[in-house]
């Protein structure tokens, strides 16, 4: 795909406000940054809200890999047109800076309305009145950042991970170039749909004459469960989904599948980050609403009211790939159950956090509907690439599926007061 590189300078138009985050953290964290405003900065940062619609955004991990996973997620990915990587810092600063105000509930720079008359608002404003309402808000780096057909355009193609390669074409794959890849990924999820599309918009607005939308997708409905606490939702089959997902409780779990320790020289940037495997694919709905029951069950390997694996017991029962039935094993050797489980995959898991997603309908009438899966993982070579290669060849599933989107992403560390989010790497 064809780029251009803009004029930095255009990053002015957007206002976002310089002060605050970086100044402040300097002076001794958050807490303190609030003193240090004048009184209508205070009203449109850090009005508050109800604390308990707020995820923190300062940790140890970004926020929204292992999170509970929210209602509705907008996900864009981009392409950097920043001519230096000064630039692609200053965005990154000043994404950090909106994102962390965001997060909070708190209107951009000067909000919404409280800025200067004569320049467009720091923020879009629809968010105004509106909870937190669980916002996180996830970046990640493409492949094409750190070399793009072979130039490397911000110094950065030494720190390119070999875990972040380009993943292979899988059979039946339909992608689309205008749906795949990008520099940069900005995943925003919330309990309220304005609330995520408010932080994926002004992210790309503050972005202008740096960065630019390639794709963006939103999605209205989890797919996954992500804490125990949670009850497994339903993806368009009608099937619960995530039920054998992994859980944010499952500390060590995840310190084996999703995230990066122990790595060494050029790599050390990515400790406590993830690799996100994006995926948007589409289903034969209609195809699937004339099929029996008894192959929609057998196709996923488990019964669709309870979600429980067809060789018996409840929904978190561990399902018996050897109980034999009078044609066969119970749960069908090529189901997307077998297919897709720990013992028939070397023993990996991933972290699931896809939704549902509707585009209204394609030009024969049939709803361009499906699932835009997400998942994190601590390495796409090992944790992704086999099974999708043995799904794509023999999961019953397979046939009412079709990929028409792609992405892999690294996905770094989170970020403590007066850092910016990337910020091991441009110090690397
Ligand atoms: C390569 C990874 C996976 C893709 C792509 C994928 C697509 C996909 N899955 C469903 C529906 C269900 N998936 C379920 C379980 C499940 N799926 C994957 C991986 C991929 N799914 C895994 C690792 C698992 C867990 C397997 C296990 O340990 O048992 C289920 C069952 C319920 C659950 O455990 O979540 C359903 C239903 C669709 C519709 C889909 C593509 C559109
Ligand atoms: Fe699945």
């Amino acid at each position: 795909m064809g780029r251009t590189t803009a004029d930095d300078t255009a990053r002015q138009s957007t206002g976002i406000s310089r002060r605050g985050l970086f100044t402040a953290a300097g002076a001794g964290g958050i807490g303190l940054a609030v003193g240090a405003l004048g009184t209508s900065a205070v009203n449109a940062a850090v009005a508050p809200k109800s604390p308990d619609t707020v995820v923190p955004f300062y940790g140890e991990h970004q926020a929204g890999i292992a999170t509970e996973a929210q209602d509705r997620m907008h996900i864009a990915a981009f392409d950097v047109t920043a001519s230096t990587r000064e630039s692609l810092i200053s965005l990154l600063k000043d994404w950090t800076e909106a994102i962390e105000s965001l997060t909070r509930g708190a209107e951009i720079g000067d909000g919404a309305t409280g800025g200067n008359y004569d320049s467009p608002p720091d923020d879009t404003g629809e968010a105004l009145g509106l909870e937190a309402s669980h916002l996180t808000v996830t970046i990640g780096f493409g492949r094409t950042l750190f070399t793009l057909d072979g130039v490397d355009r911000y110094n950065l193609s030494k720190h390119l991970p070999e875990a972040l390669i380009e993943l292979p074409h899988f059979s039946a794959d339909a992608l689309e170039d205008a749906r795949s890849g990008g520099d940069l990924i900005v995943q925003a999820c919330a309990d309220d749909p304005q609330v995520a599309v408010h932080a994926v918009r002004n992210l790309a607005r503050i972005a202008f004459g740096r960065a630019r939308v390639r794709w963006s997708q939103i999605g209205f409905g989890r797919t996954s469960s992500t804490s125990t606490t949670q009850a497994t939702p339903r993806n368009l089959f009608g099937f619960k989904d995530g039920t054998a997902n992994l859980k944010l409780e499952d500390n060590d779990l995840l310190n084996e599948h999703v995230w990066v320790r122990g790595g060494t020289g050029v790599e050390t940037w990515m400790n406590g980050g993830t690799y996100m495997v994006a995926r948007r694919i589409r289903m034969h709905i209609e195809t699937w609403d004339r099929s029996t029951m008894r192959d929609q069950e057998n196709i996923i390997g488990r019964t669709k009211k309870e979600g429980a694996p067809l060789s018996g017991g409840e929904e978190f029962t561990e399902p018996d790939f050897n109980l034999q039935g009078r044609e066969g094993p119970l749960v069908a050797v090529d189901s997307h159950v077998a297919m897709a489980h720990p013992t028939k995959n070397n023993g990996v898991q991933m972290l699931r956090r896809g939704f549902n997603y509707t585009d209204g309908s394609d030009g024969l009438g049939r709803l361009d509907a499906g699932l835009f899966f997400i998942a994190f993982v601590v390495d796409a070579r090992t944790h992704y690439v086999p099974m999708q290669s043995a799904m794509a060849k023999n999961d019953l599933l397979a046939e009412y599926l079709r990929h028409t989107g792609s992405g892999l992403f690294a996905i770094p560390a989170g970020v403590q007061p007066g850092q910016y989010l990337g910020q091991a790497l441009f110090d690397a």
